[in-house]
């Protein structure tokens, strides 16, 4: 694409030799006498880059620069100066200014500074239409009211700083919903760093989350930044969190609370700012229980926690999901986008989906390799398993009872209450009865006629 550069200097000579060497250098020049005429230009040409003089009759180069960061905030502008001192230059690149020259001009730098700048915004040019392209294919498309609560609950806690803790069954969408806090958090601008916790062997834990020096041991060729060094300021994403063995969690958990580090064999402590999304599809109380999650492990990550709805509980979004998977795939494909009849629709409204959306999307995928017509229709759909659902990590408690009676729904909920309550004052009887405001005589005979006795009493 051909750059057009601004040149801005009330001599006349410097503008026509600097503009001599870019046009030769296959840039197309425009000119500028003033800071007046600079700002017209601007207006009315949108140049690519601009090179600015400080000194200018009328408005001077700090006030155009100024103006024109204000109004084009990625436009590239290089300050020239004959009378440079440290502290203007200071003063122009804390205004925006991407570069400072020096006068006389050393015109291979004026090239240099001009090519790079000119790479440089262009890479942010690109970098932002690829944030834009990933942060559509990370858009969760639903409208029915769990997804719609959801959202809005995204749209509430990304802001704020607050730990996460996401929970659902496979394929449901953990980690776009993990991707959508990012987003919409402060720390978007940074990264968000995605530990598969299911995936990490108990022995390069500290390795992979820490780091390494090089040396440190047979097979550290190079030294190796963690995943938590490379999300400092940023999102740490620890998906499967409930798929670490508890020596693990101990390691985990001693980081999180500490929130600094030293790399396997160096002695420098790093220290980092990261805030902490976490993903299960595990029902965690029960991991707990079974003394396969660490309490104070949960406690720690637990600060907000968000479900993400199972698919059969929200069939309404099952034809726009369709929608958006075929349009999908029709565009990484470069074929035109497949059709799905209302008789195929009807079947697939029907299935349960025990797979969740990602099941829904790799079946869409495969009808539309399939099918070699563009409408898809019945015969064109193979078979869906009839099974029941897979089992379900998460009970809605409402389906639970609706056949049982309310005092028995009354009596199961008050002893998962109590459970969870004593589970949280660590089984200490007189700082539960005291915080959901009980006796404890009361508490005492509760705990004995639902079996909930604790070790420690
Ligand atoms: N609401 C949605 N809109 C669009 N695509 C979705 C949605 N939910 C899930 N998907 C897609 O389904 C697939 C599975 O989603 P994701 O990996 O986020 O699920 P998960 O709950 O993290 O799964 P797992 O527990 O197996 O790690 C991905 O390809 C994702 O893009």
């Amino acid at each position: 694409m051909q750059r057009t550069i601004l040149i801005v200097d009330d001599e006349e000579s410097i503008c026509k030799s600097l503009g001599n060497i870019l046009l030769d250098e296959g840039y197309d020049i425009l000119a500028a006498n003033s800071g007046e005429e600079a700002l017209k230009l601007l207006d009315e040409e949108l140049p690519s880059l601009v090179l600015l003089d400080i000194w200018l009759p009328g408005i001077d180069g700090m006030e155009v620069l100024k103006t024109a960061k204000n109004l084009y905030p990625k436009l590239p502008l290089v300050m020239m100066s004959g009378h440079g001192t440290i502290e203007t230059a200071v003063k122009a690149t804390k205004l925006g200014a991407f570069d400072f020259i020096e006068k006389p001009l050393s015109l291979e730098k004026i090239i240099l500074t001009v090519r790079h700048a000119l790479e440089m915004s262009r890479l942010e040019e690109e970098n932002l239409l690829l944030r834009q392209k990933i942060n559509q294919d990370y858009e969760l498309t639903g409208t029915s009211p769990p997804i719609m609560e959801l959202k809005e609950m995204i749209s509430i806690v990304a802001p704020t700083n607050a730990w996460i803790l996401i929970m659902g069954e496979n394929g449901t969408g953990k980690e776009l919903v993990a991707r959508a806090i990012h987003r919409q958090s402060k720390r978007a601008d940074k990264p968000m760093i995605e530990v598969n916790c299911a995936a990490i062997p108990e022995e390069l834990i500290e390795s992979e989350l820490f780091g390494h020096e090089k040396g440190a041991f047979t097979g550290a060729t190079e030294k190796k930044r963690g995943k938590f060094d490379l999300a400092h300021e940023g999102t740490i994403f620890l998906d499967e969190v409930a798929d670490m063995s508890l020596k693990a969690q101990a390691k985990i958990l001693r980081i999180l609370q500490e929130k600094k580090f030293e790399r396997v064999g160096g002695n420098k402590v790093i220290q980092v700012d990261v805030r902490v999304l976490a993903a299960t599809n595990k029902d965690l109380e029960k991991e707990m229980e079974e003394g396969r999650f660490r309490q104070d492990l949960f406690y720690r990550l637990n600060v907000i926690p968000l479900m993400v709805p199972p698919l059969r509980s929200r069939k309404e979004d099952i034809p726009l999901l369709m929608e958006r998977f075929l349009a999908d795939f029709a565009l990484k494909e470069g074929e035109p986008k497949k059709i799905l009849g209302e008789d195929a629709l009807a079947i697939l409204m029907e299935h349960s989906w025990p797979g969740n959306v990602r099941e829904l999307k790799n079946f869409i995928e495969r009808l539309a390799i399939m099918t070699p017509s563009i409408v898809i229709s019945a015969h064109d759909i193979p078979p869906l398993p009839k099974e029941g659902h897979k089992v379900e990590p998460f009970r809605d408690p409402v389906q639970d009872y609706v056949s049982g009676s309310f005092r028995e729904a009354k009596m199961d909920f008050e002893k998962s209450y109590l459970a969870k309550k004593l589970r949280e004052f660590e089984g200490n009887i007189s700082k539960t009865a005291e915080s959901i405001g009980l006796e404890r005589s009361n508490l005492h005979k509760k705990i004995k006629a639902y079996g909930l006795e604790s070790k420690g009493e």
